[in-house]
Formats: C-alpha cells, structure tokens, sequence
C-alpha cells in the first residue's frame, strides 16, 4: 500500500534540542494514526512540519507523492492536507454559520470581500457538515460564546470544509470534561468516516489511543522508537515504561 503522507529521515533540532533525529513515518490512507510519546518530544513539531509551518534542518516529505516541504501552509492546505484546533482562525464575532461559509469559499478561491455569505455556493455543504457534527443546533450562535465541547466539534466542522484528505490533530479532547470526551471523538470518527478523511492525532490519553487509533507510533528521543497496533504498542513494556507509566 502507499502512503498518502511518507516523511524520510526528518532532522530537527531548536538551539541544543533534538525534535526529530532522522524520523521516517508513513500515514496510510484509512489510517487513524495517533502518535504519542513524553512531553516535549517532538510530535507537534512534527504536524508542524507536514503542514508547512515549520521546515526540518533534514529529510523529505512527500504527500502523494509530491515534494510538499517549502511549500506555504496555504499550498498544504489545498493539496489535501488540514490541521484542525488553529484557534485563532475562528472568528470569534462571526455565526458558526459564517465562519464555515468563509472557510468553505476561501478553500473554493471563492471569497470575495463584498461576496454575500448567502450566495456562496457550498452553503448546502456547510449544512451538511454542521449537522454531521452535530452543532446544527449553534448554527447561529457567535462562534466566540460556544461552550468547549461545541467549539472543538465547530474546529472539526471547519477544517472538513476544507475538503481535505488528511486531518491532522493536537490532543482533539484536551481541554474537554472527561465526561463530554467520547462523545466528541464518536462523532468525529464518524464525520472522518462519512467523508473518507485519513486522520493523524497526536494524544496523551491512552484511553482514547486504545479506542479510537488503527495504529499508534511512539516518538520519542527524537525517533520512532516503536509502532503498530495499538493493543500490541500500549502493552510494550518498553512504551510503558518511557511513555505511559511514567
Ligand atoms: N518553534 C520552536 N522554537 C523553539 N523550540 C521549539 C519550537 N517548536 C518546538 N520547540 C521545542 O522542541 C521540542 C519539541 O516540541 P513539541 O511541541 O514538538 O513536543 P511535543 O512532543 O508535541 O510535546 P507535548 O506532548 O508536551 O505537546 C520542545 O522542547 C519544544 O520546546
């Protein structure tokens, strides 16, 4: 099978900091890959790196096979790959409703200043989208006044209006009641299924590694130290000892 995302022999290090020192991964469509591993390791850096912001000081990465590192954020974004929980794209004054319909037009090259958010063809795909993560219901509320547990599922909701193939993910509950924590990711499994989305989440819950990941990989000292499924990764005496124990 090839990988939709294939990154080789990633290098990079902040002043003395290691982040990465010759990491390789691939993230297989279909994949719900969660990466874990201690504080501070490099995981971030690494959605960072595959969505543009950051460039490694080594390696490839290729998406669909194409050369994607030096490419703009912006560029990423519209080759198919999307990073969800940027909250600062959100604009907090505008309706649920208009922040995916700005979302959705400026991903179709479709927003104009002036444009009418109600003209906007992909309006009927923003209704989908909303009711699909189940916030049809705060349509109309500002986005700045959701509740947490609605905001993430809003994130969510804006970034699959960005039609992309891969989603990436930083900690997708953190920040959340553990109560409301597998409501949110059941629904956004299931908005990831009904579109065909491959998912990529960095995650410190093992809880939600365990249930919702097809494969774990552990990054950790600047490597992949260990990857797999996850009934075999977690129960690895070596991850639990570095990783989850401690
Ligand atoms: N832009 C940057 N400038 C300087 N140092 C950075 C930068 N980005 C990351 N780092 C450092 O690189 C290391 C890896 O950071 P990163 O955020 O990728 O770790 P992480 O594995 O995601 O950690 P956590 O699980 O705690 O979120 C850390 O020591 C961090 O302080």
């Amino acid at each position: 099978m090839s990988a939709l995302i294939s990154a080789r022999g990633i290098a990079i290090r902040f002043g003395g900091v290691v982040a990465a020192d010759g990491v390789s991964l691939d993230v297989f469509a279909g994949d719900h890959l969660a990466i874990i591993g201690p504080n501070g390791a490099g995981k971030t850096t690494f959605l960072n790196i595959c969505t543009g912001y950051l460039k490694p000081q080594g390696g490839t990465v290729q998406f669909k096979g194409r050369d994607i590192l030096g490419s703009s954020p912006r560029a990423i974004t519209r080759l198919g790959i999307a990073r969800a929980f940027q909250i600062p794209q959100l604009f907090l004054e505008q309706s649920v409703r208009e922040n995916m319909l700005i979302a959705a037009a400026s991903q179709a090259r479709r927003f104009a200043p002036f444009a009418r958010l109600a003209d906007i063809p992909e309006r009927g795909d923003v209704e989908h989208l909303l009711a699909l993560v189940d916030c049809a219901d705060v349509a109309d509320r500002k986005a700045g006044e959701l509740p947490e547990g609605k905001r993430k599922l809003v994130d969510i909701a804006l970034a699959l209006a960005l039609k992309p193939e891969v989603l990436l993910m930083d900690e997708p509950t953190s920040g959340v009641a553990s109560s409301e924590k597998f409501t949110i990711m059941d629904t956004l499994v299931a908005a990831l299924r009904e579109r065909a989305v491959t998912a990529v989440f960095v995650e410190h819950d093992m809880e939600m590694v365990s249930r919702y990941a097809n494969r774990v990989a552990v990054w950790s000292a600047g490597t992949i130290s260990r990857q797999g499924p996850p009934a075999e990764v977690l129960n690895d005496p070596e991850v639990v000892r570095t990783v989850i124990g401690g």
